[in-house]
């Protein structure tokens, strides 16, 4: 198939006026033949198998039959009329039922021709009938390309009701190939095909609209999804090579005296394997003269904030300032408070800048930050400001990524001669490729151990409705000196009801809890920052029982001594979210405990996300849970732009092939860097191509 056919309009088509034009391009954005063929079937109904009616069960779903109208007739209802015919093959008879197009259907049906008739069976008084049956003369039938699994396309209301059906779709798809041909310029090199013994790409795009069996389809979705994994790669590591080839970074070349004498003297605890082999990585990235740019990824609790703290001693090391941006006032002061206690016996500056922070303190911070006085900034998106310049940042870390965009950190590169190196750490545990994939430009570290001598959290659900055992459950564990979390979701748009909602919750948990015997913190978005702080305080020096929050909390806040967490209206929170949120707890060497409150009424994915918290503690398993529930894009915050809206394979599902992918990536990346031997010539093509389009699926044509 030419370049030039696949960019035919779909007018060009039998059968599609300007009116289905229209609303194909509107609902799929679909304009041209190309488009159309890469509109590929979300799934497949069997077709290899026919029934006989006598076969039929009251449970039949989908079912394909051969027989004879022979009987039809109008059947008057309450309002307008039922078309039902008397179907029938040897083996017995069954009724079709039509609510509307009856017109249609009395002109055109024949009676006593062989038809084939597919659809779902309903089995009422008795007898089988089929509502809406698809149906066509068994003489048409047998013309048409045979397929064993008939697809079904993607589609929309909209669609639907124009009558735009599978059939239609799939009759169109047929005419492309009719007019155009299967031969489809090839995207892989001969010697990938064969390696990894995968069909061409024209048989593959047949296959995938017309398979002749599963066995077939199968090697046609593994084929087009390999290509679609093994381009992507191939886009990212092209990037990474240039970006790496091109940026310059500081090297800290030293471990020296700063570092030493934290890790020996002043660490409070030893290091887990996994801290000490991610510091490595840290440490030699840093050292080689390229930039670093990497994701450190470790489940909550697991301890990223020392290896921070460790990343930033080397570049005091090596004669530079470090920086440490937090997505919240709260958590960019207790980092502030944290790391200021554990430096506190050694000779370094610690410094904090936020939104709330005085015009006074401001002009002598920015002065310090200057003159290289103040060696470590903690502080909110408030750093970022032009009015805040380093002597030499050599270092920027940036807690939970997604909450800063990409453009917020490349403003920071702007603050030197030469761009800081950067550390972005986030909580949750994706893997690695497909972290790669989400994040691009970012080398991945893992922090894949917990401290040891934790205790698993143990989470419950409970309904609304036993509320008062909760209640006690909490009384009992305050009365053993345990502090707990009531966290009330927050909703951004509806602020006002969200502050209701809290103010609700926090006058029943004060009256279950009254002082003086109880005391009670709250911490919600619309108080002033001082305040927030002072309640919190009073929470993390053990001054109150309860602290009563929104998801203000969500992230980093670390406050071992408290062990229970109650989410109230759990349904409203993802699971990324309530897996952060129990993160609270279980951060000391007592029990802990998680107890998820909702409504009895609760959807499918509601119970899933669920029965999901309650059966594990693994941010992995229930980052793959929520990225299925979710899909990969949600899991930015923002849809991906392009890169992640794959047509055939799932970043979660093909997981295996994606690493698959990435390696042959890698490897031809390696031996052929621009692709110019000849072998790897449909490559080239179909990357340049790609690059070009900014898209991925423009590579095919
Ligand atoms: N190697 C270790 N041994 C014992 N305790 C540790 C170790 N590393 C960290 N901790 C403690 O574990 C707790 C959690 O660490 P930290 O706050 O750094 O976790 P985190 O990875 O930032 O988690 P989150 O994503 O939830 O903020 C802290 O109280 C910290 O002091």
């Amino acid at each position: 198939m030419s370049a030039s056919d696949l960019q035919t309009p779909i007018e060009y088509l039998k059968g599609v006026g300007p009116n289905r034009a229209a609303l194909l391009r509107s609902e799929l954005g679909i304009k041209t033949y190309q488009d159309l063929l890469h509109h590929f079937p979300h799934r497949y109904i069997d077709k290899t198998k026919y029934y006989t009616i006598s076969e039929l069960v009251k449970s039949s779903a989908e079912v394909q039959i051969v027989g004879k109208i022979v009987h039809l007739k109008s059947v008057p209802m309450k309002r307008g009329s039922r078309l039902v015919a008397t179907f029938a093959d040897e083996t017995g008879k069954m009724e079709l039922v039509w609510f509307r197009g009856h017109k249609y259907l009395q002109e055109n049906l024949k009676l006593n021709a062989p038809y084939v008739i597919f659809g779902k069976v309903n089995f009422y008084s008795g007898i089988f009938s089929m509502p809406h049956p698809e149906l066509e003369l068994l003489s048409e039938h047998e013309q048409n390309i045979r397929v064993a699994m008939q697809p079904v396309y993607p589609s929309t209301e909209k669609l639907a009701k124009a009558n735009i059906t599978n059939r239609i779709i799939s009759k169109l798809v047929q005419q492309i190939f009719m007019q155009s041909g299967k031969n489809f310029a090839e995207t892989l090199s001969p010697s990938l095909l064969s390696q990894l013994a995968l069909i061409d790409r024209g048989t593959a795009m047949f296959t995938i609209h017309f398979p002749e069996s599963p066995q077939l389809l199968a090697k046609a979705q593994y084929r087009l999804k390999f290509e679609e994994l093994f381009f992507i790669q191939l886009q990212l590591i092209h990037k990474n090579l240039l970006h790496k080839a091109k940026i310059k970074g500081f090297v800290f070349n030293t471990v020296g005296e700063q570092f030493n004498e934290f890790y020996s003297k002043h660490l409070p605890f030893d290091l887990t394997n996994a801290q000490k082999h991610v510091l490595k990585e840290i440490r030699h990235n840093m050292g080689t003269g390229a930039q670093m740019n990497r994701l450190l990824q470790g489940d909550v609790g697991s301890g990223k904030t020392i290896v921070a703290l460790m990343t930033m001693l080397i570049a005091i090391d090596n004669g530079y300032q470090a920086c440490l941006m937090a997505p919240t006032e709260i958590l960019a002061i207790q980092h502030y408070q944290g790391i200021s206690e554990l430096l506190e016996p050694m000779d370094i500056k610690v410094a904090l800048l936020t939104g709330s922070t005085k015009t006074a303190e401001r002009r002598i911070l920015h002065e310090g930050l200057r003159d290289g006085s103040v060696h470590i900034l903690l502080g909110t998106h408030a750093l970022i400001e032009d009015t805040v310049q380093f002597k030499n940042l050599g270092l920027a870390i940036i807690d939970e990524q997604h909450r800063f965009g990409v453009a917020q950190r490349s403003k920071l590169w702007k603050k030197n001669s030469l761009p800081p190196h950067v550390l972005v750490m986030t909580a949750t545990p994706i893997p690695r490729t497909l972290a790669m994939t989400l994040y691009g430009d970012l080398d991945v570290s893992v922090i894949d151990e917990l401290p040891p001598g934790r205790k698993a959290i143990k989470t419950v659900h409970r309904y609304d409705s036993n509320r008062l055992k909760v209640f006690k459950f909490m009384r009992d564990e305050i009365q053993k000196g345990r502090q707990i979390y009531v966290v009330y979701p927050l909703i951004q748009e509806s602020a006002t009801l969200d502050y209701k909602d809290l103010m609700d919750g926090y006058e029943s948990v004060a009256r279950e809890f009254p002082a003086p015997e109880f005391q009670i913190s709250i911490v919600h978005g619309q108080m002033k920052p001082a305040d927030k702080e002072y309640e919190m305080n009073r929470f993390v020096k053990g001054e109150t029982h309860i602290m009563v929050a929104t998801t203000v909390i969500e992230v980093g806040v670390n406050v071992p001594n408290a062990s229970v967490m109650v989410i109230e209206s759990a349904e409203r929170f993802g699971l990324s979210q309530l897996h952060q949120l129990r993160g609270r707890v279980g951060r000391g060497a007592d029990q802990s405990y998680c107890i998820l409150m909702t409504g009895s009424k609760l959807g499918n994915d509601s119970k899933t996300r669920m029965q999901t918290m309650t059966s594990t503690n693994d941010g992995f398993e229930i980052a793959e849970v929520d990225l299925k529930l979710r899909g990969p894009g949600d899991l930015m915050g923002t849809q991906q732009s392009g890169i992640l809206q794959l047509k055939v394979a799932d970043l979660i599902r093909d997981n295996d092939l994606l690493n698959i992918a990435r390696s042959y990536a890698q490897e031809l990346l390696k031996k052929d860097p621009n692709l110019s031997q000849s072998d790897n010539l449909p490559i080239a093509r179909a990357f340049a191509k790609m690059m070009k389009h900014k898209s991925l699926w423009n590579y095919i044509s």
